[in-house]
Order: C-alpha cells, then sequence, then structure tokens
C-alpha cells in the first residue's frame, strides 16, 4: 500500500521527516506507554529477606513482605501488574505437586498480602507445576511421560486457589491440552466469573528460559526437556492454532513467549485475532541485553527500550518484562 503510493524521488526524500526531534514525535506510529508493562517478581520465603539471582543481574528474589513494598512503588511508578513467580523450596516438591493448590503457599500468601495492601494493582500468577513438581515439569509424569489430563486436573486445583487469593489474571504457562476451558469452567462454576485468563497460548520450548528456573529453583529439578508439550521453534502455524483454540475456551488475552525471538509470532496473532496479545521478554532475553551492557559492548537502557518498543510495533497490547520498573522510569521522564 505505502509503497504503490509513494512517489518517488525526489518529490518523496523521507529524510524530510526525521530531520528535527519535533517532525520525529509528530510522525511516530507507536508509543511505549507504563500502562504496557507487567512486572514479573520472584518471591521468597522469610522476613525482609532478598536473594539474588546469579544469571539475572539486577534481579532479586523477595520476602511477601518486601514484594507488598515492591507493588506499592510499582504502582506510584505507574505499573498496572505485576506477575508472581514462587521460589519453592526443595522439600515442598512432590511427584503429585500438592504445594499448587495448597492455599497457604508462598505465591496465594503474597496475592493476599499485596491485594491487602495495594489493591488497585493488577495480580497475575503463574499456573504450571513446574516449581512444585519434583520433576521440574510443568505436567505430571508418569512412566517418564507427561499425563496430560491428570495435569489439567491439577491446574484446575491450581488455578482455583489462585483465584480465591485473589488473582486478577491467571497465566496458564503450562501449554496442557485443554486446560483454558476447564479453567474457565471451574472459575464460571465457583461463581469467579470475572477473573480473567492470560493464555501463554504460544509458548516455544525455548534455551532462553534458563534464568529463570534458577530463580524459581527449578532449573536442578528438570529431567529431560519440555518438548512433549511446548512449541517447536519452527512452528508458527501450530503456535496460531493454539491461540485460536485458547480464545475459543475462554482465554481473554494470550500470550507468545519468548518475545524478541518470536516477534512474528506476536504480528501474527494481532492481526489475525485482533484480542489482547502480550509478549513474554523471557529471562534469557533479559540476561543477554543486561550481560552485554554490563561488558560495555552495547548501551543498555537504549537496548532495552529498543527491545520493548519492538514489541508494540509487532503489534502487542503489552509486554512482561523484568525492565519494567526500569523502563517506566525512563518512559515517565520523557524517553523518545
Ligand atoms: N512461566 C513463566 C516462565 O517460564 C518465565 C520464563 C522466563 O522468564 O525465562
Amino acid at each position: 500500500m505505502t509503497a504503490k503510493s509513494a512517489p518517488g524521488f525526489p518529490a518523496s526524500r523521507p529524510r524530510r521527516l526525521r530531520r528535527t526531534p519535533a517532525l520525529r514525535a509528530l510522525v511516530r506510529e507507536d508509543r511505549l506507554s507504563v500502562d504496557d508493562l507487567i512486572w514479573p517478581v520472584f518471591v521468597c520465603d522469610g522476613d525482609n529477606a532478598t536473594q539474588e539471582i546469579a544469571s539475572m543481574p539486577g534481579v532479586i528474589r523477595r520476602s511477601v513482605d518486601l514484594t507488598v513494598e515492591a507493588a506499592a512503588e510499582a504502582q506510584a511508578a505507574g505499573i498496572r501488574a505485576i506477575c508472581l513467580f514462587p521460589y519453592t523450596d526443595g522439600t515442598l516438591k512432590t511427584d503429585d505437586c500438592a504445594e499448587a493448590w495448597n492455599p497457604e503457599n508462598l505465591s496465594n500468601r503474597a496475592t493476599r498480602a499485596i491485594k491487602a495492601a495495594v489493591p488497585d494493582i493488577a495480580i497475575m500468577t503463574d499456573v504450571a507445576l513446574d516449581p512444585y513438581n519434583a520433576q521440574g515439569h510443568d505436567g505430571i509424569l508418569r512412566d517418564g511421560v507427561i499425563v496430560n489430563d491428570d495435569s489439567v486436573a491439577a491446574l484446575v486445583k491450581m488455578a482455583m486457589a489462585q483465584a480465591e487469593a485473589g488473582a486478577d489474571i491467571l497465566g496458564p504457562s503450562d501449554m496442557m491440552d485443554g486446560r483454558i476451558g476447564a479453567i474457565r469452567s471451574a472459575l464460571e462454576d465457583a461463581g469467579l466469573c470475572d477473573v480473567t485468563i492470560m493464555s501463554y497460548a504460544a509458548k516455544y520450548a525455548s534455551a532462553f528460559y534458563g534464568p529463570f528456573r534458577d530463580a524459581v529453583g527449578a532449573s536442578g529439578a528438570l529431567k529431560g526437556d519440555k518438548k512433549t508439550y511446548q512449541l517447536d521453534p519452527l512452528n508458527a502455524d501450530e503456535g496460531l492454532r493454539c491461540v485460536a483454540r485458547d480464545i475459543a475456551e475462554g482465554a481473554d488475552m494470550v500470550m507468545v513467549k519468548p518475545g524478541m525471538p518470536y516477534l512474528d509470532l506476536c504480528a501474527k496473532v494481532k492481526d489475525r485475532f485482533g484480542v489482547p496479545t502480550f509478549a513474554y521478554q523471557v529471562s534469557g532475553e533479559y540476561a543477554m541485553i543486561r550481560a552485554a551492557a554490563g561488558n560495555g559492548w552495547i548501551d543498555g537502557e537504549k537496548a532495552m527500550m529498543e527491545s520493548l518498543m519492538a514489541f508494540r510495533r509487532a503489534g502487542c497490547d503489552g509486554v512482561l518484562t523484568y525492565f519494567a520498573p526500569e523502563a517506566a522510569r525512563l518512559i515517565r521522564a520523557g524517553w523518545e
């Protein structure tokens, strides 16, 4: 369209509109706003406790009390939503993953505490069994096989405990078949019809999740890989079919994950379905930018902001990013 209607040189000199900051601002096609950011936070046990995560410099785990403080600070910075990830002690990991639906588990305690103190920030929770699974998988493993339907039954119990704790957005990240429909009907049956679901709909089997597994204490536990449930990085059509299915089953929002290597999927999802579309800029993407910046190889702030703008350009309504507090600060300071 643009190419067909564009006049040739010298009638068209696109650099005319790039000459000054004012002209560039006038014709800028999109904006990155603090409203677009969801901040993933890691929660650990203890009081007034923080723990560093070696593979994610600048990211820490916080005890529930400090997570509440961080949520209040995030809200003051304009961030609308945080996403909770618990670091689960090894002694609580079992083959049946029962800690996942304990109403008093770390994630549910954090949700209640944040809701009580910072009621306006949206809380997203992670629905997947891996933090609670002695086998490190997102589903239940039997005789070396991830069993789909029993995993879905466990995920429903987990999702319901999170919804009852006050989560605003459930984020099923497990990639089992049929979990969105099962969670949606359980919510309806329980009268929790306003709880939203952001489905990790197109989640790829990716090497970029490595630092996250350190952050939630799952790296040691995982045996094998997740290729029987997460998507093959070469499959775009299959990703789109999963998105279509999850929307049909009751997802309010969908996510593509990881983010930067899968921007093509983000654009296709938004174009094809027109639903609220999010990307997860995952731990490995964060770690790469931080590591390169830490070595002086790239300008960390510029690379971070450019990476986040790319999600908007690709059509995403928002992005889950560990950079959220830093990006919020720069956006509010008028970053261009
Ligand atoms: N279910 C959440 C994740 O797997 C996050 C991955 C990452 O940040 O690497």
